[in-house]
């Protein structure tokens, strides 16, 4: 049987899906994504199954969205709280922090370096928790329908991964879509506007800090521009790029996961940072990524997956609500 990891990029795993999908070889899939997540927290998947021609439709709204005047990105503004993640966010309000809950402490990381990045976050419409803020009918016409058709199409993605990920651990294909039935998933638009590279060099500014995402698994679909970067989980503080890989989605873990997995899968850091060799006049050319944020359920509550701990290899933590866990992260970062 073929191999399914194609090639190693920067020392992340590119994995083809195709096998998983048409079931001709679902658990090597399987295997070799679980053991990316155990070695980097990582993997590029190729033949996936989110049509290309979506994934670029996504890309021109997104474009066409921040291309609009601030005034009208205002009339769909996200609240002042962190923890309804929804609307507008203008260049320098968000804040990545990692794991600072103090207020004057996260006030002081945001004046010293702000995030110059905005963004436009939605959910499924039906959210009571959150529902979704939206421009006003006519700024945009089709951007929200083409938000939540990408929003369910990468559900569906979704949980064919989380299909290949209970494959990994031994356990039955549906193992983990119990836990994301709503789904309280995340779609993230961002758009890092040009900078000049003597700030970001200089970190007066920066484009997203390092750190870990919060929920289950990211899904990222980035322009190729690059400067994403993630941390060498053998060398912790150094870090390698993860650029653009034609037709790939990448996939990390995120926090929640790690802990799920009683620590058995790696939630890496990451942050966005110049590109090399792309300056024109001192300028960085801007950049364009979609990240889609999976959480488990809010309402369920998830204990060590089984197999990731024995007599010898002990649980780690304790019982935690996914809305619990999220909740705190998220009203960290404004
Ligand atoms: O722009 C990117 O590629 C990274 C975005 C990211 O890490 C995030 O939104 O959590
Ligand atoms: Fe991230």
């Amino acid at each position: 049987m073929s191999d399914v990891t194609l090639s190693t990029t920067n020392g992340i795993k590119v994995v083809d899906f195709r096998p998983f999908v048409d079931g001709t070889n679902k658990q090597a899939v399987a295997d070799a994504i679980l053991n990316s997540f155990k070695d980097t927290g990582f993997v590029y998947l190729i033949n996936h199954p989110v049509p290309k021609e979506k994934i670029e439709e996504m890309f021109v709204l997104s474009k066409k969205f921040f291309d609009l005047s601030m005034e009208k990105k205002q009339l769909a503004p996200h609240p002042p709280s962190g923890t309804h993640h929804r609307g507008y966010s203008a260049p320098g309000v968000e804040k990545i922090s990692q794991h600072i809950y103090d207020m004057d402490e996260l006030a002081k990381n945001r004046i010293k370096a702000p995030d110059v990045k905005e963004s436009f976050e939605c959910g499924r419409e039906e959210d009571e928790n959150m529902p979704n803020i939206w421009l006003p009918d006519g700024i945009l016409p089709g951007f929200k329908e083409t938000c939540l058709d990408f929003f369910w199409l990468l559900y569906e993605a979704e949980l064919t991964i989380w299909g290949a990920m209970a494959l990994g651990f031994k356990l039955p294909e549906d193992y983990f879509k119990a836990y994301h039935t709503k789904p309280d998933n995340q779609l993230r638009l961002l758009h890092y506007p040009s900078v000049t590279a003597e700030d970001l060099a200089k970190e007066t500014i920066t484009r997203i800090g390092a750190h870990s995402d919060f929920g289950s698994m990211t899904l990222l679909m980035q322009d190729d521009v690059g400067g994403l970067e993630i941390e060498n989980p053998q060398k912790p503080g150094t870090f390698t790029p993860a650029p653009y890989v034609e037709g790939a989605i990448m996939v990390n873990a995120g926090d929640f996961l790690a802990r799920w997995s009683n620590d058995t899968i790696r939630s890496t850091i990451h942050r966005v940072r110049a590109p090399s060799g792309k300056f024109v006049e001192g300028m960085i050319p801007d950049r364009y990524s979609i990240p889609y944020f999976s959480s488990a359920d809010f309402d369920t509550v998830v204990d060590c997956i089984p197999g990731t701990w024995s007599e010898e290899n002990p649980k780690k933590y304790e019982p935690i609500s996914a809305k619990d866990y999220v909740m705190q992260r998220l009203a960290a970062s404004y």
